[in-house]
């Protein structure tokens, strides 16, 4: 939309609802990246938040999967930080009232906000969707080097997760596995989050996911059935009526985590070839709450790319 003159191919070995973020909860809550100044993260969240919200309040919503969801952010003490960053972002945010606390009797503090979810994969295919409206073509292949793609493309936008470990050997990406249950339970209306960011109940349109697990470095993709057992124990301890959740559904997925997001430019040159990237990826915990934010700066960052191959081709033709 940003270049309309320019075609654009996706190419990925997995789909939805094959990629880490159709295991996701979709949820607009940030994580604190410490490489990345909080301004920045703060920009990216509300940009992300105002696109979204739109959507909410149009027609499309229901097909987009997403939704506003209210409820509490509760902690067993009063955390340092009673006003996160994002506080002036979601609406209505305040401090939960005592009455509102004896529902979580072993919580002495809690947060009352109103924030997003995306339900994935309704999400995902919706954008396909958008994507095929304007012609982009969607190839499914695994790419092993960025070359590969340097005869057919001017420019890529390496948006691999944590598959840029291997495809650009990226040391500073790391996994944090999470396990989470989807479940059938359409009575519970309200998410309800540890503070501790462990235990977490998230209502959505077709299913309320159950949370979780952050597990450094561990590459395994397979369900352990006593983390199961654990989270769900956790989530009727918070949320009892869930006891009688049906349809339980075992999800695991890598968060793809750094420091921070990289989101940068590079200019790759091989035997006086020259590859145009563009780095998005690297999103941890907090990749549906910063991507429509982190998007546009990396179409930004292909605008010069842009700039930067029309600047050389008039060079050639002198
Ligand atoms: C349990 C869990 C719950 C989460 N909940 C939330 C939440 O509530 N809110 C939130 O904001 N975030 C959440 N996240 C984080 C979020 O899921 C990630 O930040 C996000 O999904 C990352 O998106 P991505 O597009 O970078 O990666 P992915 O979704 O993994 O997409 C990467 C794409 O690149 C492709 N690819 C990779 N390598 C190659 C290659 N070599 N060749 C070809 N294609 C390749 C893949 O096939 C895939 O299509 C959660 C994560 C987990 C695991
Ligand atoms: O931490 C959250 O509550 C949102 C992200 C999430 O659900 C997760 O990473 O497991």
């Amino acid at each position: 939309e940003t270049f309309p003159a320019c075609s654009l191919a996706v190419v990925a070995d997995r789909f939805t609802p094959d990629t880490t973020s159709d295991v996701a909860a979709g949820m607009l809550i940030p994580h604190t990246a410490p490489g990345t100044p909080i301004h920045v993260q703060k920009q990216w969240f509300k940009e992300t938040f105002t696109y979204l919200f739109a959507i909410s309040n149009s027609a499309e919503a229901s097909e987009a999967g997403i939704h506003p969801v209210s409820g509490w952010q509760i902690f067993k003490s009063t955390p340092k930080e009673e006003l996160p960053f994002w506080s002036d972002i979601v609406l209505g945010f305040r401090p939960m009232s005592e009455a509102e606390l004896q529902k979580f009797p072993q919580h002495r503090f809690g947060q009352a906000f109103t924030t997003l979810k995306c339900d994935c994969p309704p999400y995902l295919l919706w954008l396909e969707k958008r994507l095929k409206a304007k012609d982009v073509q969607l190839y499914t292949r695994k790419v092993a080097n960025l070359w590969e793609l340097h005869s057919e493309y001017n420019i890529v936008v390496n948006c691999a997760g944590i598959g840029a470990h291997q495809l650009v050997g990226d040391q500073k990406l790391f996994p944090v596995r999470g396990q989470v249950l989807k479940v059938h339970a359409p009575w519970v209306k309200n998410f309800v989050r540890d503070g501790d960011g462990l235990t977490y109940i998230y209502p959505g349109i077709h299913s309320v996911t159950l949370g979780g697990t952050r597990e450094k470095e561990s590459w395994s993709l397979s369900p352990d059935p006593s983390t199961t057992k654990d989270v769900f124990d956790r989530c009727c301890s918070l949320e009892p009526s869930l006891q009688r959740a049906q349809d339980i559904r075992v999800k695991v997925g890598l968060r793809p985590t750094r420091a921070c997001v990289r989101l940068q430019k590079e200019v790759l040159s091989q035997g006086g070839a020259k590859l145009l990237v563009v780095h998005n990826y690297g999103h941890g915990a907090g990749g549906f709450s910063t991507h429509w934010g982190t998007a546009k700066e990396a179409a930004r960052l292909v605008g010069e790319c842009i700039a930067y191959l029309q600047g050389s081709s008039s060079r050639a033709k002198l």
